[in-house]
């Protein structure tokens, strides 16, 4: 399937209900440090997409045991200090996640671990862990300079120390390698982050004992002797998978869509709060908890939008939504502007530059700015051949484009396998259902 024909939606718009799958930073976290306990955890809901597998084959090269019993995936540690040397090189596929973490974990322990990953994350930089961790006492080294793989964790001579980071930039992925290592170090290791971005780490480790302080934008943790963990963990819905269906049920006139089961961690809803503020009709029910993390319903119907401005201090909370908010703001009224979103250029792919070039043949409507895009709303859809560059947010915002305008054919369409495999499906069981189901 490497192109993919997206018709537009019928007059009727999308009609249904969606239960979107497990959310993927939960999932990789679940089976990682799950993974580092010594009772066995039973995990539901994981996410069976590509990234969190590259996690899951990632803790059972050092010796984790994980089966896939169908409706849960058990995971069978060694404890914290448990983890073997692997006999071979790890793969850490396309998944940012995945390595940052893994790189966090394996800074303090007494084996060599050497990674490698696909073209995409071997171009992006993973100097922004490798540093602070250096100045833990860990040795990790790589190509250019110790910033891109292949990347090789070498035993460290002495132990880890804590330490006072302050992160250049807002990042879940940063901040969860350090408190990750912190767990290893001697003493206090504390992060302060520009702005705050997700929390389930600090959640999820909490929840298996380890030691944490938050103040404002500073956590803390403390060293561990072992982790405790639950006996199960339920993985909620991920809202970065559910945002492709809020923007297309906002966007398509006649739409009514509920969507069910979404996680509500407040450092992920901006999403919400950003289409709420643009005029969209997004009604959330059932607000529950799943596993420490807040999980609700959301009834999302066709409402007329108008432009709105995205600043630095939202971004981190609707970091990976910020190609489906395009597409939203390319049909709102008036002009969108984001800004303090550079990030995007270290994602799968430069996403300012991506959404540019290739919703841009879908439209005028789009300006490159270094740290964002400004978006001429109302515009007239065209149909194009669109490449995903092998990116699945991407994709999956070209996709929602098409629908919501005169259809499009995506390139290299197959990628939403690593964040979400039954999107294609999910798309068109929306498209026809008919109104008023
Ligand atoms: O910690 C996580 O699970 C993630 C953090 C974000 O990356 P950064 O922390 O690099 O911004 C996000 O883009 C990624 O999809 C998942
Ligand atoms: C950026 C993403 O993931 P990662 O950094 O884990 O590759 C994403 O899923 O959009």
């Amino acid at each position: 399937m490497a192109i993919k024909n997206i018709r537009a939606a019928s007059a009727a718009g999308l009609h249904g209900h969606v239960v979107v799958p497990g959310d993927k930073s939960v999932s990789h976290r679940s089976v990682m440090f799950a993974g580092l306990c010594n009772t066995p955890v039973r995990i539901t809901n994981f996410l069976r997409a590509q990234d969190c597998m590259s996690t899951v084959k990632c803790m059972q090269a050092l010796g984790v045991k994980v089966e896939d019993k169908g409706d849960s995936l058990f995971v069978c540690g060694n404890g914290l200090h448990g983890l073997k040397e692997a006999t071979r090189v790890i793969d850490a596929g396309n998944s940012g996640t995945t390595l940052r973490l893994m790189l966090g974990i394996l800074a303090g322990q007494n084996f060599l671990t050497t990674f490698t990953g696909d073209p995409s994350l071997s171009s992006r930089p993973m100097g922004r862990v490798i540093k602070p961790l250096g100045k833990m006492g860990a040795k990790i080294v790589g190509r250019q300079g110790n910033s891109l793989l292949p990347i090789t964790v070498i035993p460290a001579a002495t132990a880890l120390k804590g330490i006072t980071y302050e992160m250049p930039m807002a990042s879940a992925q940063v901040k969860s390698a350090i408190l990750l290592a912190g767990l290893y170090a001697q003493g206090i290791t504390k992060v302060i982050e520009p702005y705050p971005s997700r929390d389930h780490t600090e959640r999820m480790l909490n929840a298996f004992g380890a030691k944490l302080v938050k103040e404002g934008n500073c956590v803390s943790i403390y060293p561990a002797e072992n982790l405790e963990a639950p006996e199960y963990i339920e993985v909620p819905g991920d809202i970065s998978s559910a945002a492709y269906f809020i923007v297309a049920a906002s966007i398509i006139k006649g739409s009514d869509v509920l969507i069910k089961n979404v996680g509500m961690n407040e450092t992920r809803t901006g999403i919400i709060d950003v289409l709420r503020n643009m005029g969209a009709a997004i009604e959330v029910s059932n607000m529950r908890k799943s596993s420490g993390e807040p999980v609700a319903d959301l009834r999302v119907r066709y409402a007329r939008l108008h432009g709105t401005e995205i600043k630095a201090e939202i971004v981190p909370r609707l970091i990976d939504e910020i190609p489906v908010i395009t597409v939203a703001a390319m049909v709102a009224d008036g002009i969108t502007v984001i800004s303090g979103a550079q990030e995007l250029r270290v994602k799968e792919s430069d996403r300012i530059k991506t959404i540019c070039n290739e919703l841009g043949k879908l439209t005028d409507a789009l300006t490159e700015k270094e740290d964002g895009l400004i978006i001429k709303g109302g515009s007239i859809f065209k149909t194009a051949q669109c490449d995903s560059c092998n990116d699945h947010r991407i994709a999956m915002s070209l996709a929602v484009a098409g629908a919501a305008g005169k259809g499009v054919i995506v390139d290299h369409a197959e990628c939403v396998d690593i964040s979400y495999p039954e999107f294609y499906t999910t798309l068109e069981m929306l498209k026809n259902n008919s109104q008023g189901e």
